[in-house]
């Protein structure tokens, strides 16, 4: 990075992060830090100390080449002696009336980058939408709403739903819950009821979209679970500081309050989404703001959420934490945000205003080999 370059960057990246000025020593270490040669454009993150108003905390922003390293690290290599499952076998929880798109991303995106099966458990209006999408998901439509169970069976069919869902869990090596799960307090009964039995089986989750809504309305489905990785947006961060830390978003102190978010949770891994992705195990904070587009389509969570849980299986998988210095979910956290911005990047670069969530999936073979190429 060359001073001269950067002389406009300051002024840009306190705008961004909304501060209404920047001093001189802010100036001098935002240089120091580096910013990275985004596709996009620039962002390092710097934010103010929270209890010395001039003293600054930095993140450590992750680079191309750690994103690089961090990628092909977790990658297993295709090896003909491996069997079917072995690179991956994931669960979406979610799918309603009203949304069928959300959990098919989540799902396919799991495909597409490597693993090699993927479940979809959605409700029995959602399932053959789902079905017709894509003939590679595998769709069980047992989840029910409240419209469609009288008082009298809700009990039962509840039994009948967890029953359905054990009989595969221990096979999965993530669940993904809440990509268009919808907010029937019935159908979120089941699904925490799915939670706590994942939770009892040692198997990872990502809860993201409505399933952060039921665990922030029931944070000991969650909290102190050490496999568990929280993907939200801006409303859904929104609610959970509410609940969690009494307070309002502190953007000028993102990453000590994402710290204390992740503390207050017992630990549990937070990736904050936005133009830099924070993300947070509740002893460390990284930020990723390499790629990326300027395209806010709505699905992009969606891809995320099924990227997230391949990697932090695959990471699992290959034993890397101590090489890494990293445990598997932040290192799933991370990679797939760099994976998602990838595509994104590519995508846009393409298809320009008119690109869609479908346009980014069809990249993510093309991220792929570009971040971890087949030997
Ligand atoms: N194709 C499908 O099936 C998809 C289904 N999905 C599924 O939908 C379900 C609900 O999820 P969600 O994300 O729409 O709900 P939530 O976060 O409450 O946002 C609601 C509204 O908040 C606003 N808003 C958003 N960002 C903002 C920002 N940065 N800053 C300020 N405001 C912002 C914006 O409304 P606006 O105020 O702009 O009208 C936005 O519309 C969930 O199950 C999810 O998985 C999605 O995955 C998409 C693809
Ligand atoms: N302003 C931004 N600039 C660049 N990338 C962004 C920006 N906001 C979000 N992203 C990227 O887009 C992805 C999805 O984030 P977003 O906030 O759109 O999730 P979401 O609202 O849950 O999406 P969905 O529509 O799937 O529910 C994240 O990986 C994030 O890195
Ligand atoms: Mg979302």
């Amino acid at each position: 990075m060359t001073t001269n370059s950067s002389s406009s960057r300051p002024i840009r990246i306190g705008w961004m992060l909304g501060f209404s000025s920047v001093t001189r020593r802010q100036q001098h270490l935002i240089r120091c830090l580096g910013g990275c040669n985004n596709n996009y454009r620039y962002t390092t993150t710097l934010y103010n100390h929270p209890k010395k108003e001039n003293k600054m905390q930095s993140v450590k922003p992750i680079l191309e080449a750690e994103a690089l390293s961090i990628i092909k690290s977790i990658t297993p290599t295709l090896d003909p002696s491996r069997h079917k499952g072995q690179a991956g076998k994931i669960a979406v929880v979610g799918g309603c009336r009203e949304y069928t798109g959300a959990p098919y991303f989540s799902a396919i995106s799991a495909l597409k980058i490597g693993a090699d099966l993927s479940h979809v458990f959605c409700t029995k209006d959602a399932a053959p939408v789902i079905k017709c999408y894509s003939p590679e998901l595998i769709v069980h439509p047992i989840l029910e709403e409240s419209y469609s169970v009288s008082d009298d069976e809700k009990q039962s069919r509840a039994a009948k739903v967890l029953a359905e869902v054990d009989k595969w869990m221990e096979r999965f090596d993530c669940l993904v819950i809440g990509p268009g799960l919808g907010r029937d307090p019935y159908l979120l009964d089941c699904v925490s009821d799915i939670i706590k039995r994942a939770r009892q089986s040692n198997v990872p989750m990502v809860i993201d979209g409505d399933g952060l809504f039921l665990v922030t309305n029931c944070l000991d489905l969650v909290s102190g679970y050490p496999l568990a990785v929280l993907t939200p947006n801006v409303n859904e961060y929104k609610r959970l500081v509410q609940k969690v830390l009494s307070g309002e978003v502190d953007d000028q102190n993102g990453p000590q309050q994402l710290l204390n978010l992740s503390k207050g949770m017992g630990g549990v891994t937070i990736l904050r989404k936005g133009n830099s992705d924070l993300i947070s195990n509740g002893e460390t904070v990284r930020s990723v703001s390499i790629f990326g587009s300027p395209r806010r389509c709505g699905g992009q969570g969606d891809i995320l959420s099924g990227s997230v849980a391949l990697f932090l299986s695959w990471a699992r998988q290959q034993d890397v934490e101590s090489k890494l210095s990293m445990c598997p979910t932040m290192l799933g956290c991370i990679a797939g945000s760099i994976l998602m911005r990838k595509a994104a990047s590519f995508a846009f670069e393409s298809k320009k205003r008119s690109t869609l969530t479908s346009d980014i999936i069809e990249c993510l073979g093309k991220s792929m080999e570009a971040l971890s190429p087949v030997n």
